[in-house]
């Protein structure tokens, strides 16, 4: 069986994830026979060298003697070893133009590439990924800004937490304002941000009620599929025609941003789907939106004042309605964006466990063994030529 090891995490801002916990990689070895796992030493992984350690697991600096590599982020060229298996999240598979080098690196050396991202259900629906937590720390950091403009309430940053139980103790005696917050979205990050709405005890309202009321207490409405999109022509909404055509679709969102104080968005978008909404709508005196929690994150995306990546050690700023500028956040002239990339890693070792449970459920037995037609899909490069499935990445890895 070929043996694993855990890489030490190489991309700048250091990202503390980890694909495998100690107690999870104590229980492969004990239940997956002939499974061994190696974990290259890291000072800023969140759980750290000692616990892998008490949990039996030998920690060193050299993996070259171990065949499958997991990590989680982007491998540094200088840290890939040739002809071994990579496994991370490699942000290639959109021709990403910040990864070509890696993508000529990994050629050059040999490497297979098995992107998590692409690993997928037969429906497409994909199987692991780190959304669940990104919606609970979206969602936190979404009310903590809105709290902070208003100064109606106050809530402290989620990676000062030491874990998730934690977290949800600091909601204890928070009564929040009779917000009216929208939800979007149908995977992960919005079951994360759904599960905050109800540790904060915000109640869940009908579309038509959240158009036509205020409320004497805190709502959401959840927004996805029929409730998001229409089609242009016929005025209904089908999942799979909506996947494969969503140009033909309207938005329903702008009905909503007059009735809404924060946006929490955790929709699935690409450039052909439409929009939220367009920026001249932050003209509009009806924009009532104060704080938007772009979960989703992509830069002039689905939200299109998302003017880029902040970070999780400043992670809220404003975009002036006149003149849609980047300010400093709280502004009134100003609506506020929070917008993070790495949004779990306030909580890596939650998020950790919760990824590392998917990758045992649906992937890694058969990974070791002689795969299966989910992970073969998800190869990106078997031995530094592109598979069949990335043949259309060929001009993007040509070099
Ligand atoms: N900011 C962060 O730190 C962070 C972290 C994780 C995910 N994200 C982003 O949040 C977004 C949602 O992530 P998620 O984890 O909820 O995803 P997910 O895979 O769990 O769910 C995606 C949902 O979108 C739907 N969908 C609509 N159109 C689709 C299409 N054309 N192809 C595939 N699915 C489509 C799917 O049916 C599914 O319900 C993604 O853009 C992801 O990159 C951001």
């Amino acid at each position: 069986m070929p043996a694993i090891a855990l890489i030490r995490e190489g991309k700048t801002p250091s990202d503390e994830r980890v694909a495998l916990t100690p107690a999870q990689c104590k229980w492969l070895q004990k239940n997956l026979p002939g499974c061994t796992i190696t974990v290259q030493s890291s000072a800023t992984r969140c759980f750290t060298d000692k616990e892998y350690e008490l949990a039996g697991i030998t920690v060193q600096e050299d993996v070259s003697d171990c065949d499958i590599m997991f990590g989680i982020k982007e491998v540094p060229v200088s840290m890939l070893i040739p002809d071994k298996t990579y496994v991370f999240f490699s942000h290639t598979k959109k021709k990403q133009s910040y990864n070509q080098a890696l993508m000529h690196a990994m050629m050059d050396k040999n490497i297979t590439l098995i992107d998590y991202e692409c690993l997928e259900h037969e429906d497409g629906q994909r199987i692991i990924g780190f959304g669940f937590f990104a919606g609970i720390v979206g969602a936190h950091n979404g009310i903590m800004a809105y709290g902070n403009r208003t100064g109606q309430f106050s809530l402290g940053r989620v990676y000062k937490s030491k874990d998730y139980r934690a977290l949800i103790h600091t909601y204890f005696g928070l009564k929040l304002p009779n917000i009216k917050i929208v939800v979007t979205g149908s995977g992960r990050v919005a079951h994360g941000i759904l599960e905050i709405m109800n540790l904060m005890d915000v109640q869940d309202v009908e579309e038509d009620d959240f158009l036509s009321k205020e409320f004497a207490y805190p709502v959401y409405v959840h927004l996805k599929g029929a409730g998001l999109y229409r089609h242009r022509a016929t005025g209904k909404y089908n999942r799979e025609h909506f996947h494969n055509h969503p140009e033909e679709y309207d938005c329903l969102f702008e009905n909503y941003y007059s009735q809404a104080d924060i946006l929490m968005n955790g929709i699935y978008w690409t450039p052909n789907m439409p929009r939220l909404f367009e920026m001249e709508a932050l003209k509009d005196k009806s924009f009532r939106i104060s704080t938007i929690a772009d979960i989703t994150d992509d830069k002039n995306g689905s939200v299109p004042c998302n003017l880029g990546d902040a970070v999780i050690s400043d992670p809220v700023y404003g975009v002036n309605r006149q003149t849609f500028e980047k300010t400093a956040p709280y502004l009134p002239e100003s609506v506020d964006v929070m917008a993070v990339g790495n949004l779990p890693n306030e909580l890596p070792r939650d998020a950790s466990r919760y990824f590392g449970e998917q990758l045992i459920k649906h992937v890694l037995g058969d990974l070791v063994r002689d795969g299966n037609e989910i992970i073969e899909k998800a190869t990106i490069l078997r031995k530094g030529k592109l598979t069949e499935h990335f043949e259309y990445l060929s001009d993007y890895a040509l070099h």
